[in-house]
């Protein structure tokens, strides 16, 4: 069977970067995607927004939609503390198993849960099954129109507290027209602009945070 590009990046991670290194899996992967083959990881320039977004938030419970290669949960984990913990979603069983070895790899696996299948099925399973109170962090990078019907449904399903701060990535390009247009226009959040680039390309694009206001 010939290799699929999200297993070239992982082989080119487990033969390049420095096994329980984090930092090393994150810059490898952004070697090989901006130099080889692109790839939809959020990015270093869109990464460092993330980064110090998660340090001023110093989040425990995070959730994040769209794990593709498990790079984002990565970034995510390598700033968390010992004690917080990272749950991901991903549709894609393919995606899945690369982040699984991806994250095990880079040593952040005691602090990352994947979960695989749609978000609409796991969100309302998070509280009962998956142990979560009220989420801290909440990272968009899955289908770019499942941001609003899943923010919907984090809502509805007690999800957030006042402070809980939702992080969309792409608000630009691919876009997620429905969710700015429905999340600068309720009072219940407070929202800011990033504006970006594409990964690893010159094409505009921008991060949305959104925090709730309660
Ligand atoms: O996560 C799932 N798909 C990837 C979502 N992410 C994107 O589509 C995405 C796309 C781009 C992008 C940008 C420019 C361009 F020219 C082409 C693509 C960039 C990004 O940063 C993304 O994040 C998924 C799969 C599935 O089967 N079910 C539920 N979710
Ligand atoms: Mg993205």
């Amino acid at each position: 069977m010939a290799q699929s590009k999200e297993e070239r990046i992982l082989n080119f991670v487990l033969q390049n970067a420095i096994k329980g290194d984090p930092q090393s899996v994150v810059d490898t992967i952004d070697k090989y995607c901006s130099q080889k083959e692109w790839a939809m990881n959020v990015g270093d320039e869109k990464g460092l927004i993330l980064d110090k977004i998660l340090e001023e938030t110093k989040p425990s419970a995070l959730l994040e939609l769209g794990t593709y290669c498990g790079y984002s949960a990565v970034r995510i984990a390598r700033l968390l503390k010992p004690s917080a913990c990272l749950l991901t979603i991903e549709f894609n069983p393919d995606f899945a198993a690369i982040a699984k070895q991806m994250i095990e790899f880079a040593g952040v696996q005691d602090k990352v849960k994947i979960l695989e299948g749609p978000s609409e099925t796991i969100i309302p399973q998070l509280k009962k099954k998956h142990e979560v109170d009220t989420l801290d962090f909440v990272f968009l990078d899955h289908w770019k129109d499942r941001y609003l019907p899943d923010t919907i449904l984090l809502l509805e399903h007690g999800l957030l507290r006042k402070g809980s701060v939702i992080l969309a990535d792409n608000v630009v390009c691919p876009g997620a027209p429905d969710f700015i247009k429905y999340i600068r226009n309720n009072n219940s959040f407070e929202c800011t602009n990033y504006p970006s680039h594409v990964e690893y390309m010159k094409v505009k694009d921008a991060m949305e945070k959104a925090v709730f206001l309660g």
